[in-house]
């Protein structure tokens, strides 16, 4: 490959190479994305938590690789990784992916396959999966739930947003065999339509979500980590406690999850009677392990010890450009995440938006701080979402709500 045609971009510890790109899009000879070096920070955070939470030596697969950035990272930057796997569909990738990884002196296994036949030839193998095809991931999950071992974590992308949020209804029910609705909070049932999809198509494999560690809805994308475990009991108790419905009634804006093994779907609105639309089946558990987030934000304090001061070694010798320190460059970014997704962890389904509220009430919006403060006086939660930066996720119901709003509105 002649050398003037290529770029070199820099994340953590890795530099690498691709074929100059004009913009970023899945036509580009080898697929590169410098945005998504948030997404690959997380990733590093993620994965070295997982390692220390199962207390052994993690093989990765990285299914689709392209530049090989993702693996060549994991090997680097992860501590207690035994083998890293990169796979592409694509010969200019993998020719890639193994220049970039003699460039950067790590060794890693390099596949040429399609991700289904990957996946299904190289059963039980890996610890954790990594699943960031273009666009949705839904052709791949079943060879997903063949492919994976008890005890793992599945690291699971989608980029068909639109579908999962409901701006085409069909699409959705073709990929996800769910039903979208496209309320303010459609991100997060996006998100929710994507592991109900997970946890049913895995459940033929007697596996099941243990837990979803990790789960953010960020630009054109949408991204899970999930701890992955095997049982026929649990995969059916799991299906039990997490797969339902939300209903939503869009003249007063109440709605509910509903289990949907255990019970029917109601029809109209207990509110204001109106009929109701029912989204999914869709995950309903919970979408953020609050343990597992505090310990990726107490390991950017590992990766950038001296990020709030100079670079400085113990022994206050300037380490600024020392190439073996790992480091997050989107530690601020990061942060703002994690915190928030953090705030949300243990928050109820869906949330709230003010202004929206104050539309539908045909009132000016008083300041959400308010909000937000009247509704904890009287005992409630009130959290912010990383869905949305004006949503509120409460546990109060809507008619009390509409009752707080209309007060603050008219103090304004
Ligand atoms: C979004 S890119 C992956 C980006 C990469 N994970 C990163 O972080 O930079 C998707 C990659 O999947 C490859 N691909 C597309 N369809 C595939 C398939 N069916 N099987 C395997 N690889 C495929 C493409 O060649 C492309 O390199
Ligand atoms: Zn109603």
């Amino acid at each position: 490959m002649d050398e003037q045609e290529n770029e070199i971009f820099n994340e953590g510890l890795v530099e690498i190479k691709v074929p100059k790109f004009e913009k970023v899009s899945s036509s580009a000879p080898v697929f590169y994305n410098p945005k998504m070096e948030f997404n690959r920070d997380i990733s590093i955070l993620a994965l070295q938590t997982f390692q220390e939470e199962v207390d052994r030596e993690i093989n990765i697969c990285d299914v689709f690789g392209g530049s090989g950035i993702r693996a060549i990272r994991y090997k680097k930057e992860i501590s207690d990784v035994g083998n890293v796997a990169v796979n592409d569909i694509s010969s200019l990738a993998i020719e890639q992916s193994l220049e970039n990884s003699i460039a950067n002196d790590v060794e890693i296994d390099i596949y040429q396959h399609e991700a289904n036949i990957l996946l299904r030839e190289n059963r039980g193998i890996f610890d954790v999966l990594d699943i960031d095809p273009f666009g949705t991931t839904s052709y791949f999950v079943d060879s997903v739930g063949y492919s994976l071992k008890k005890d793992s974590l599945l690291c699971i992308t989608a980029t068909d947003t639109s579908a999962l949020c409901g701006t085409y209804k069909e699409p959705c029910i073709r990929k996800y065999n769910a039903k979208p609705y496209k309320s303010e909070y459609c991100h997060e049932n996006g998100i929710r339509i994507l592991a109900g999809f997970v946890a049913l198509t895995i459940a033929k494999y007697k596996k099941y979500i243990e837990d979803i560690k990790l789960s953010h809805s960020s630009e054109h994308y949408m991204r899970l980590y999930i701890k992955i475990n095997k049982g026929s009991a649990n995969t059916d108790e799991s299906l039990a406690n997490n797969i339902g419905y939300i209903s939503h009634c869009k003249k007063c804006l109440y709605r509910s999850s509903i289990k949907v093994l255990a019970n029917s779907i109601p029809e109209n609105c207990p509110i204001c009677g109106e009929k109701l639309i029912n989204a999914g089946p869709l995950w309903i558990g919970y979408l953020q392990n609050a343990d597992f987030i505090n310990k990726m934000i107490q390991k950017i304090d590992e990766y950038n010890p001296d990020s709030h001061n100079n670079r400085l070694d113990e022994n206050n010798n300037d380490i600024s450009n020392n190439p073996n320190k790992k480091h997050v460059n989107t530690e601020k970014k990061v942060l703002k995440l994690l915190n928030t997704c953090l705030e949300e962890a243990d928050a109820p389904i869906t949330f709230y938006d003010i202004h929206l509220i104050c539309r539908n009430l045909k009132i000016s919006a008083p300041k959400l701080v308010d909000v937000m403060n009247m509704m904890k006086e009287e005992g409630f939660i009130a959290t912010k979402t990383h869905f949305n930066p004006i949503g509120i996720k409460s546990d109060i119901d809507i008619v009390r709500l509409k009752e707080i709003v209309r007060y603050l509105s008219k103090n304004i």
